[in-house]
């Protein structure tokens, strides 16, 4: 349904991408890859937004480039909010389905259905300029499923939500995707990824690297690291928690499987008098699993 050949682009003469080869069929999929990987660049690629340097992309067969029908069958729904803000959601969503080419009625239709999906209905004569962040992200979401869209993109579509909508925008696309949509989410988080399947495909440094399974992924991440700058000397108080520590760079460091171990460490540090002048998490994990798969040492 949708495949992806030898693209390879970037921006001005830095290549971004190198040679993306993709082949995926209906369903929910997961692109995993640390900030930076080029997981939005390869979305504004298969929206037709960016054209390849290299390579083709095909829609049920159709070259995005050159059938220009065929961009009607993806919608993507971008980190940014695109919603036209002094218009309320009602007529966002109007303006909208009009510029999808929906006739009136179908509009009417399709506009009542996605704000019952996803409980648009106590803002719906809100200015989008006024709603909240997490409010935003559903209203887009709403815009792009207007058309009916072959192959939905979302670039981390439950970033900003509260854990009960997560879940909910999560049931609703899982259920498109049983339906027989194409839907490709963008994450940098091992976790969120977690939450939405069970196998993703990895990108690092703008490539693709393997198909993998989040349990694997998760297991072979192991712990966090948090770097503290304290007065006096925390070991104690860490060796207390049963946490080692070891200092590296002006930080003493310890590693935790929970974040709720790093709070609970702040607060032994202040009861036993210590100030905290300084907590923070040390490389990015997802970043450091990637540099390792792809050195081939796991
Ligand atoms: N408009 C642009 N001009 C120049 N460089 C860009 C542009 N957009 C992205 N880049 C660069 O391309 C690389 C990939 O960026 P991209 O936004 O695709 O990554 P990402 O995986 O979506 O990251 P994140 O998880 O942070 O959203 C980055 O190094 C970024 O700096």
């Amino acid at each position: 349904m949708l495949e992806v050949r030898s693209v390879t682009v970037g921006y001005r003469s830095r290549t971004v991408l190198h040679e993306i080869e993709l082949n995926l069929g209906p369903g929910f999929h997961v692109l995993l890859g640390p900030n930076g990987a080029g997981k939005t660049t390869l979305f504004r690629v298969l929206a037709g937004v960016l054209r390849p340097w290299r390579g083709e992309v095909r829609i049920e067969g159709r070259d995005l480039a050159r059938d220009l029908s065929v961009r009607t069958k993806v919608a993507y729904v971008p980190q940014r909010d695109t919603l036209y803000p002094s218009l309320t959601v009602r007529d966002n969503l109007f303006f909208f389905a009009q510029m999808y080419g929906l006739s009136e009625d179908v509009a009417r239709q399709r506009v009542s259905e996605v704000v019952e999906e996803l409980q648009l209905g106590e803002f719906l004569m809100q200015a989008a300029g006024t709603l909240s962040g997490g409010q935003k992200r559903r209203v887009n979401l709403a815009r792009a499923l207007l058309a009916t869209p072959n192959v939905l993109l979302l670039d981390e579509p439950t970033t900003g939500l509260d854990p009960i909508l997560a879940r909910s925008v999560r049931q609703l696309l899982q259920g498109l995707a049983r339906e027989g949509q194409l839907i490709l989410t963008a994450t940098h988080n091992l976790y969120e990824a977690a939450e939405l399947a069970e196998e993703v495909i990895l990108i690092h440094r703008g490539r693709i690297i393997q198909r993998g399974s989040v349990e694997d992924l998760k297991g072979r991440m192991g712990l966090r690291r948090f770097g503290f700058r304290t007065t006096g000397d925390p070991r104690p108080v860490f060796a207390q928690l049963g946490l080692e520590s070891r200092l590296e760079g002006g930080l003493w460091v310890i590693e935790v499987s929970e974040e709720e171990q790093v709070s609970r460490a702040v607060s032994a540090l202040v009861t036993s008098g210590l100030s905290v002048l300084e907590v923070r998490e040390l490389d990015n994990p997802l970043e450091s699993l990637f540099d390792a798969l792809t050195a081939g040492r796991l």
